[in-house]
């Protein structure tokens, strides 16, 4: 297997961002895809992505094989709730191990949390999902999504070997479709996919990202999904 860079990594904070000021698209409206509510909060966040992020999703819908279709589940998070994920995620792991340094904390807790600084749902350009059947229900890929490391020991890693060969041909279903339209995984959580943010850029090698932070959504400048 490749070297796993983490969100933590000081490679990820240093790509540059180069706002490209793009709206957020709501997933709801006029959607192709199927939109799940169990992330569903008084933000009304999660049904948001940029139109580059969805332009992608639609044309990996569309290379899936017939009968098949992408469940969006989470996308754009605002900053106060990532740094709640993600202060909540370290202090289960501070307790669990308290013989670890707060660089350990931190690091280990960005195999399932991005730090708030970098985080690319805070951009809107990360979306976590998985693949449904024709009955609209959701196929079997490994682990629950959002199972954490921990949960699922190591069955989260998108890679990971202790899963069966029909949750590993879906994960290989679902990553053909999602790389061929341009968008890259976070190798520790199958379930997490962007475009245009700073990991993103990272892992492409481009020269900057395209999304930073977005913190309040303001209405006006959200599109509906057949805008993209
Ligand atoms: C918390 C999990 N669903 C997730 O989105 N993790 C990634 C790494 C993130 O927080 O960006
Ligand atoms: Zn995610």
């Amino acid at each position: 297997m490749s070297e796993i860079i983490l969100m933590s990594d000081p490679r990820v904070a240093a790509v540059p961002v180069h706002e490209c000021g793009e709206p957020l698209l709501d997933l709801r409206a006029d959607s192709p895809f199927l939109v799940d509510g169990r992330k569903q909060d008084d933000s009304g966040s999660y049904f948001l992505l940029r139109k580059g992020v969805v332009e992608r999703l639609k044309r990996a819908e569309e290379a899936l094989p017939a009968g098949l279709r992408l469940m969006i589940v989470e996308g754009h998070r605002s900053p106060a709730l990532q740094r709640r994920y993600f202060e909540g995620y370290a202090a289960e792991l501070r307790a669990g191990r308290p013989e670890w340094s707060e660089d350990e904390v931190h690091s280990k807790a960005s195999r399932y949390v991005s730090p708030p600084d970098i985080a690319p749902h805070t951009a809107g350009a990360a979306v976590d999902l998985t693949l449904a059947g024709p009955d609209g229900r959701e196929l079997d890929l490994g682990t629950p999504m959002n199972a954490s490391p921990e949960d699922s020991a190591g069955a989260c890693y998108t890679g990971a070997e202790n899963i069966s060969d029909l949750a590993r041909d879906h994960r290989e279903t679902l990553k053909a479709a999602l790389v061929a339209a341009g968008l890259v995984n976070y190798p520790t959580e199958w379930w997490h996919w962007s475009f245009g943010d700073r990991y993103w850029a990272l892992t492409v090698g481009a020269d900057c990202a395209y999304y930073g932070p977005l913190d309040k959504v303001p209405g006006q400048s959200i599109g509906r999904a057949n805008d993209a």
